[in-house]
């Protein structure tokens, strides 16, 4: 049992105008300086005038104004001295000091929003920066994709079933998932429930990190189903057990100091969804009262997806006038050239902590796609936090059309990319997962073969790790960052 993991989830309260950008308490001088002004054309609504490759089409535009009108009027549903808080933790990480875990559901839906399915996504966030943490001896930031990643962008506007055509699901942001003309029609009152189920999500995740994690179980009791498995090499499976078992220790030594003035004894968890409705994310954008800047407040840190990077569109000039730290998808086809410019739009004032790169490469390609971009952001002097997501450039679809990824190749993109920071001499400070406490079926890997894969096969847009792969992941992570770190 561990005694009062006690959290610095910060739960306080804000009004409409709140967002003053006060130091959080231990916040880190690393977070000065603070954002600059914001631009002189910029505004929350200034996306409008820039073409969107992902927009949403709904045919009643007065519907959409009233709904973004009252969730202009509600409260948000984070701060910005929390915001302030992780900014100044990726700037911890850009320097090589912490390290960062953001995982969570493709498409998160409001029928998920219940307390054990929120529960078991925290427990396997949790367990899974344990690991990391003993892994890379560095304290782990935990950013998950909850309480708002309720937008998808799509390959295809529409899909096509036996002759119908109907627009593609974009996310409960948008439509229903079911094959219907009613369900796929946008309905701007799904941004309202959305607000409210993200609400109710942040206020169980922020109620359950104070005192609900105090039962995390011991490590050596965790299913840990792959250290048993056949034909794991005798170094891999010692290396896990040596993990386990400095893991258990340090509990044992925490439980033994009451849990108090021990980085493990703080459970913190920040939220990150991709800014992909503009209606919905500038609605919440607020000022903030003691300078000309402003703060996306519908979750901690927004990403620009892969789908949306373009110059000049709506999406990054919608991110460039916020102060949030921001993620942005970097796919395989991106050129070093794109990505210094990204970085001049999205941060010019070179602010710490501002900008995170999720490079999404694909197994295959990232030998290849990787090194220029880590070779001209470091030789341009830029501050960034690189961060691998496996997931995004490995999807496949099996001979029966089930969208799959396997875990061999998202342990083999890790790999790479590891090798590929390794090369340069820069420092991969974060993973990005899609996954579930669930125990769903939805990746291939080992305990789940093809054929497995309509057992459990849940999501509604790509395919997540299950908790017992996510939880192989981490060992593996972790088995690397012991061979590579000092
Ligand atoms: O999560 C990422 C994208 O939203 C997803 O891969 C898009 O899926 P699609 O190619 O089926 O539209
Ligand atoms: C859409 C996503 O990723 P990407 O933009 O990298 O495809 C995602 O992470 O949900």
């Amino acid at each position: 049992m561990i005694h009062e993991i006690a959290t610095s989830t910060p739960a306080r309260s804000s009004s409409n105008s709140e967002v003053a950008a006060e130091r959080a308490p231990g916040e880190s001088p690393l977070a000065r300086p603070r954002p600059p002004a914001r631009a002189s054309d910029w505004s929350p609504t200034s996306w409008k005038n820039k073409p969107d490759p992902q927009a949403t089409r709904y045919d009643e535009p007065a519907a959409v104004e009233r709904v973004v009108s009252r969730i202009e009027e509600l409260p948000p549903l984070v701060s910005s001295w929390e915001v302030e808080r992780l900014r100044s933790l990726i700037a911890e990480a850009q320097l090589g000091r912490r390290f960062v875990l953001q995982g969570g559901d493709c498409a998160e839906t409001m029928r998920d929003c219940r307390a054990g399915t929120i529960v078991k996504k925290l427990d396997i966030l949790l367990k899974m920066s344990l690991v990391l943490l003993v892994g890379g001896r560095r304290p782990v930031v935990r950013v998950g994709r909850f309480a708002g990643q309720y937008a998808k962008p799509r390959s295809r506007p529409t899909e096509l079933r036996g002759g119908l055509e109907l627009p593609s699901y974009f996310g409960d942001l948008v439509n229903g998932p079911e094959f219907t003309p009613e369900a796929r029609r946008p309905d701007p009152e799904r941004m309202l429930a959305c607000y409210q189920h993200a609400a109710m999500t942040l206020n169980f995740v922020r109620s359950f990190s104070a005192g609900g994690l105090s039962d995390l179980e011991r490590p050596e009791r965790w299913s840990l189903s792959f250290s048993e498995r056949d034909g794991l090499p005798a170094a891999v499976r010692e290396s896990f057990q040596a993990t386990t078992r400095q893991l258990g220790d340090a509990l044992r030594c925490m439980d033994a100091l009451g849990g108090a003035g021990n980085e493990l004894s703080r459970v913190e968890f920040f939220t990150s969804h991709e800014a992909l409705n503009l209606h919905y994310e500038s609605a919440q954008t607020r000022p903030a009262p003691d300078r000309d800047a402003y703060y996306d407040l519908t979750t901690h840190m927004p990403w620009l997806g892969e789908r949306t990077r373009v110059s000049g569109g709506a999406h990054v000039e919608f991110l460039r006038g916020i102060s949030n730290p921001i993620g942005i998808k970097l796919g395989p086809t991106v050129s070093p050239v794109d990505v210094l410019r990204l970085l001049d739009t999205l941060n010019p004032g070179e602010i710490p902590g501002r900008i995170v790169l999720i490079t999404r490469m694909g197994a295959t390609r990232v030998g290849d796609a990787l090194p220029p971009l880590l070779e001209v952001v470091k030789r341009a002097g830029r501050r960034v936090l690189w961060v691998c997501d496996p997931m995004h450039g490995n999807t496949i679809t099996t001979s029966s059309g089930v969208k799959t990824r396997e875990f061999a190749s998202i342990l083999r993109e890790i790999e790479r990319t590891y090798d590929a920071h390794d090369a340069c001499g820069t420092y991969l400070g974060g993973v990005h997962f899609e996954l579930t406490g669930d125990d769903v079926t939805e990746c291939i890997g080992g305990s789940v073969r093809e054929e497995d894969l309509s057992r459990a096969y849940e999501t509604l847009c790509d395919p997540r790790l299950n908790q017992a792969q996510a939880l192989e992941l981490s060992y593996c992570i972790a088995r690397r960052m012991r061979a590579t770190s000092p």
